[in-house]
């Protein structure tokens, strides 16, 4: 096991975190995470709920960050208007949505009948 290569593959994992915190976008899921996160804190969600709300919170995540990635490499590939590259601009941001949708229906699910009971 080679440590030191391992802690600059960290190193680069966390810069790109650091690109990625620079979009607008990953600020708005930094605000719905802290929303979530505090929100989920205040109903009192079981174990359960707070892995099911992990593993999609972190999917979001995990989604814009390839997002970005792409929109980056497309951006590097062609300075020019192209309308494949639009295509996989609009197929990349695309897939963001379809993970944020199902986000927003599990937040619903789980949410909404906890804050109803404490109204
Ligand atoms: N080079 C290109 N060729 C064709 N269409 C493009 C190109 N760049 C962008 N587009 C179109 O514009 C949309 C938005 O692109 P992009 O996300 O790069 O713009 P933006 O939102 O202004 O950028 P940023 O997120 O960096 O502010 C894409 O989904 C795509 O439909």
């Amino acid at each position: 096991m080679n440590v030191p290569k391992m802690l600059r593959s960290f190193k680069y994992a966390f810069q790109g975190i650091w690109v990625l915190m620079q979009e607008n976008n990953a600020r708005f899921h930094l605000f719905a995470t802290v929303v979530v996160v505090l929100t989920g804190l205040l109903v009192g969600l079981s174990s359960d709920e707070w892995a099911i709300i992990s593993i999609i919170v972190g999917l979001v995540w995990v989604a814009e960050a390839f997002n970005t990635a792409i929109e980056k490499l497309c951006d590097f590939v062609s300075t020019e208007h192209h309308p494949l590259i639009g295509k996989v601009k609009d197929l990349s941001a695309g897939a963001v949505l379809i993970i944020s949708c199902i986000a927003v229906i599990i937040g619903i699910i789980i949410f909404l009948p906890k804050i109803l009971a404490n109204l």
